[in-house]
């Protein structure tokens, strides 16, 4: 689908649109802008009102800025990430979603430090992925980011018991061993598995522990060196529904009470209802965004309310929902008109070529 140019996450979400009128003056090959009622000097008065906001992604843990992947194979070019932009903000809790092949997992690689993006920007914590040396990347990944894998068996040593699972990353950071650092990662461990309700599973192997509270080990593990961001990928995938819903509540215990960020790639359906923001991913780029907000009344009932929006991206361009423009019929060319607080969109009523 080709995506217009300018376009307010309310519009294309089914708000209403405004009455601007005045004639056109252009807008590249597909769009047609009017911009006359709101005037030159109000559009350079409110960028210079824009100026001094903040650089993209200043204020956020996760900052992608046209990230682009592109994997050969058997010499064919696979583009699995196509200019993705992504901003996260410290202490959010946010689910990725997308169709299979829609590049969840390339995103996740990449921000996990295991793969490097072919082309654009990418920082988490302050860290640039793409100019890590090999010994700064390992420092990443071991105290920057945390991961939580779908098979459990990538996540323990089936060997170890929780609690030396948890202890494990402490060891790898490097500080030589001490009876006191010893004492303090075991206190870190048990800390953490208490916080996540299996403290008293501290002492049993991978093997002797049901799936669920395999994973919830494993985000102890994730979480041992305190890092800034933890990633998993389906860390529900081979769950029941009601052990799901148990760890995104182990999710939320590290997201809130912990400090940690999260990021969760799911195709689990009900993953909206479990987190505040869902990402979608389409075609290697993020496509649009579920936001849920639960509020309580002056009686304490809680509402929760939720929106979808489309992305805009760093360029200006949306990817707009393909029924909205079934709807109306729209392809090809729209008119976009700029009113006071939101931009029109409209069909191209002149018919043919409108040349
Ligand atoms: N190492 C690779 N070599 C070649 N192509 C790859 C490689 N890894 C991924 N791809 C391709 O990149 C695209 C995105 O793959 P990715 O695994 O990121 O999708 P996904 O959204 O995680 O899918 P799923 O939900 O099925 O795991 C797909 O077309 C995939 O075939």
């Amino acid at each position: 689908m080709t995506a217009p140019e300018q376009e307010t996450p309310d519009q294309a979400a089914g708000g209403t649109t405004g009455g601007s009128t005045g004639g056109s003056t252009g807008g590249g090959t597909a769009a047609a802008v009017r911009r006359e009622d709101v005037g030159l000097d109000e559009l350079r008065r409110r960028a210079e009102a824009k100026r001094d906001k903040a650089v993209y992604g200043q204020d956020s843990v996760i900052a992608c800025d046209q990230v682009v992947r592109i994997f050969t194979a058997d010499r064919v070019e696979v583009q699995a990430l196509q200019g993705l932009d992504l901003l996260v903000r410290k202490g959010d809790l946010i689910a990725l979603v997308g169709a299979s092949g829609s590049g969840k997992s390339t995103l996740l690689n990449i921000l996990a430090g295991l793969d490097t993006p072919t082309a654009g920007t990418a920082t988490v914590a302050g860290c640039d992925l793409l100019g890590m040396n090999a010994k700064e990347r390992l420092r990443y990944r071991r105290e920057v980011v945390g991961f939580v894998w779908q098979q459990t068996a990538r996540n323990l040593m089936p060997f170890l018991t929780a609690a030396q699972n948890v202890t494990l990353p402490m060891q790898l950071s490097g500080e030589r061993w001490s009876a006191g650092r010893a004492a303090r990662r075991s206190a870190r461990a048990h800390e953490l598995l208490d916080a996540l309700g299996i403290d008293h599973l501290a002492g049993r192997r991978p093997a002797q522990l049901s799936g669920g509270e395999q994973q919830r080990v494993a985000i102890a593990v994730a979480m041992a060196n305190n890092p800034s961001v933890v990633l998993a990928d389906e860390p529900t995938g081979e769950l029941d529904s009601e052990t799901a819903s148990s760890i995104f509540d182990a999710f939320r215990t590290v997201n809130r009470e912990l400090g940690a960020t999260v990021v969760i790639v799911t195709h689990d359906p009900m993953v909206a209802g479990e987190v505040r923001r869902t990402v979608a991913i389409r075609d290697g780029r993020t496509s649009s965004e579920v936001l849920r907000e639960t509020l309580t009344d002056e009686h304490g009932r809680e509402s929760t309310t939720e929106r979808e929006y489309v992305m805009l991206d760093r360029t200006g361009r949306v990817q707009l929902p393909r029924e909205f423009l079934a709807a109306l019929g729209m392809e090809h060319r729209v008119a976009v008109d700029l009113a006071e607080d939101h931009i029109a969109l409209r069909a191209d009523d002149r018919g043919g070529d409108g040349s």
